[in-house]
């Protein structure tokens, strides 16, 4: 269980997060969505104590996040974040195996189970084939479903996932969060794909300027009236096969058209 509350945070003089509350119950997945710059990532990233709040507290199945040491707060949270791409000549499989860093002492040498974990992650993610690759040849794809193997070679009970669907196409956006979904984990991932926040996720959380405008299951939080004010858009909602879908449209109340004249008459110069 991850629950955040109260999570006040400012960034270079201005408040991102005003008291934002999120709780991700066991096994649950856990969307936050929210319009570019709402603090989505400003959030995740204080979940994992990357960033600590000017006010309000992370507990992570009992204890405030800030009381775990770093590996600790490792073998329990793991973390796909948006990473920079690096040009460092490291292989694919040496990076799923940095996952496991957190289950031994420093220093000490990878153990058996730790290959077999690192490779079990990869065939997870259907990526054994690119063990032996360099990750700064990767495309951006098959990169980002590395840091998926990377994070479940880690084995932590909490999986926080920031964007995980970025470079991926349609097939492996949903065969990722289809596979997040089928982990034991407790996970929270940061969508900008409302649809996939419906179909992956057992709670949404949306943000709007840093602020909590809606929580609960995706059918309250992904309704029309909810979602048009925050995004700006016009929002219908169907369902198809049992599931809800979003449709879009850009603009929520075009101007109104002037009536036609059936019979127009001719032009006159006044
Ligand atoms: N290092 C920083 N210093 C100052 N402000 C920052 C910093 N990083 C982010 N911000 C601001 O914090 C706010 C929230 O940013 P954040 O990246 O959390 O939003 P987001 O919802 O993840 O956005 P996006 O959907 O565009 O990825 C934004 O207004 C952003 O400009």
């Amino acid at each position: 269980m991850l629950h955040a509350s109260g999570i006040h945070l400012a960034r270079g003089g201005r408040t991102v997060l005003h008291d934002v509350d999120l709780t991700a119950r066991t096994g649950q997945v856990v969307g936050v969505i929210g319009p570019n710059g709402s603090g989505k990532t400003t959030l995740l990233r204080t979940l994992y104590d990357a960033l600590t709040p000017q006010a309000g507290a992370v507990v992570v199945d009992g204890t405030p996040v800030r009381d775990l040491s770093r590996q600790e707060v490792a073998r329990r949270v793991a973390v796909v974040a948006q990473e920079p791409e690096s040009e460092l000549p490291i292989t694919v499989l040496e990076t799923v195996m940095l996952g496991r860093l957190p289950h031994r002492p420093a220093l000490a040498r990878p153990r058996p189970g730790d290959h077999a974990a690192a490779h079990a992650a990869l065939d997870h993610v259907r990526a054994r084939h690119l063990a032996g690759r360099l990750v700064s040849r990767l495309s951006g794809g098959e990169r980002q479903r590395v840091l998926v193997a990377r994070a479940i070679a880690q084995d932590a009970g909490h999986l926080l996932l920031d964007e995980p669907t970025n470079h991926l196409d349609i097939r492996f956006q949903h065969e990722i969060l289809q596979l997040v979904r089928g982990l034991a984990a407790t996970t929270v991932v940061t969508l900008h794909d409302l649809n996939l926040a419906a179909h992956y996720c057992d709670a949404v959380l949306l943000l709007d300027a840093g602020r909590v405008v809606a929580a609960g299951p995706p059918a309250e939080v992904l309704a029309p009236a909810v979602l048009a004010p925050v995004y700006g858009v016009a929002v219908h909602r169907t369902e198809l096969d049992g599931r809800l879908h979003l449709l879009f449209s850009p603009d929520p109340c075009p101007p109104a058209e002037p009536p036609t004249d059936p019979h127009p008459g001719p032009e006159t110069d006044t």
